[in-house]
């Protein structure tokens, strides 16, 4: 299920469930009589019919929806006037659900702001008007029931975002991982499409493969990857992404990078990582193949074939150097 569709569901049971509760609410209300509590709660209860349109409405925005904001803000307000205008203590117990359905609903900074003051004018208001001990209790119940939802909801952000980390990093280099790359570089050759800025790939791979791999093992190969995608991370520029491949490869998108610009960053990675001495394996070389997209290059597919066969043709010439392969301008 996507982040997205988790959220639309968690609105829905929220305000639906809070529609309830005010139904019960209202319904008790008219029985015994007290209409001003009666009709507070229809309106409570029409706003959060309109949160249940609005999620629905709004479902394939939900992670930055602003109009439950407004919502949540009406719901709250209402409360807390009513609190002060009809000076009825009883109004103090609704604002404890409307505590976790804040957090339930919005951010987790705009929940956890608008529950504080709800707890804050609350406690105020029971602090003029009640004994002492029971103003404690509802604050009290009020800032844990506040802070209970609010760390259980940072614990779930904290999760939900590991989890996503993990599916698109590569484990041992740190680096974004294939899967992440295919889904990247077609977003970014549809903005191309559309605003006509260049872009340029490159794949890159260590010269004597094989040869490292006899000498130092897989370990040494291990640990000369994670030190050459962090020296990566710090030769390319904000902007330009970095791609482990499984084959021990590298590929990096540089997008607003023209044939001239993809030359001379590949040429400055290629001095850069042969004039140093590794951990390790010490000396080591790369060869790179790199190509711009042209108009006729429209699939993700295309560009990471064409510089796959550059990198082969730049093997092939001499270990050390670097391969460009030109689009196709003429044919699709
Ligand atoms: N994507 C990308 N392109 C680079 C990078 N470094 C150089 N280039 C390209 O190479 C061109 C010339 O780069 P430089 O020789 O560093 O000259 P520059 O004018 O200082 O480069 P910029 O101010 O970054 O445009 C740039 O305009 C870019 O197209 C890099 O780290 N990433």
């Amino acid at each position: 299920m996507t982040e997205t569709r988790l959220r639309t569901y968690t609105h829905l049971t929220g305000y639906g469930l809070a529609t309830l509760f005010i139904m019960i609410l209202a319904t008790q209300n008219f029985r015994y009589g007290f209409y001003d509590l009666f009709y507070l709660a229809c309106t409570l209860a029409a706003l959060t019919i309109a949160g249940m349109g609005y999620t629905t409405l709004a479902r394939r925005q939900q992670l930055r929806a602003p109009g439950h904001l407004f919502i949540m803000a009406a719901l709250n307000g209402l409360i807390l006037v009513a609190l002060f205008w009809l000076q009825e203590a009883d109004i103090s117990y609704w604002c404890l659900p409307v505590i976790l359905l804040n957090l339930l609903i919005l951010p987790l900074r705009q929940g956890l702001a608008l529950s504080l003051l709800v707890t804050v004018v609350l406690t105020a208001f029971l602090l003029a008007r009640e004994p002492l001990t029971d103003t404690l209790l509802i604050a009290f119940a009020a800032v844990i029931l506040a802070s209970t939802g609010a760390l259980y909801i940072w614990h779930y952000d904290h999760m939900a975002q590991s989890a996503e980390d993990l599916a698109i990093t590569d484990p041992v280099t740190g680096a974004h991982n294939a899967r992440f790359l295919d889904e990247t570089l077609q977003k970014e050759i549809s903005r191309c499409g559309v605003t006509g800025h260049p872009l340029s790939v490159i794949t890159l791979a260590m010269d004597y493969l094989e040869e490292t791999k006899d000498l130092h093992g897989q370990n040494g190969l291990t640990t000369f990857y994670r030190a050459a995608t962090q020296h990566l991370f710090g030769v390319i520029r904000a902007g330009d992404s970095l791609y482990t491949l499984s084959d021990g490869k590298f590929f990096l998108i540089l997008p607003f990078t023209p044939e001239e610009g993809v030359r001379v960053i590949a040429e400055r990675i290629r001095r850069s990582i042969a004039e140093r001495d590794w951990p390790v394996v010490g000396r080591v070389t790369i060869s790179l193949g790199c190509t711009t997209r042209t108009v006729n290059d429209t699939l993700a597919d295309s560009l990471r074939k064409r510089t796959d066969e550059a990198l082969k043709e730049a093997q092939k010439r001499s270990q050390d150097s670097i391969w460009f392969a030109e689009g196709d301008l003429n044919g699709a």
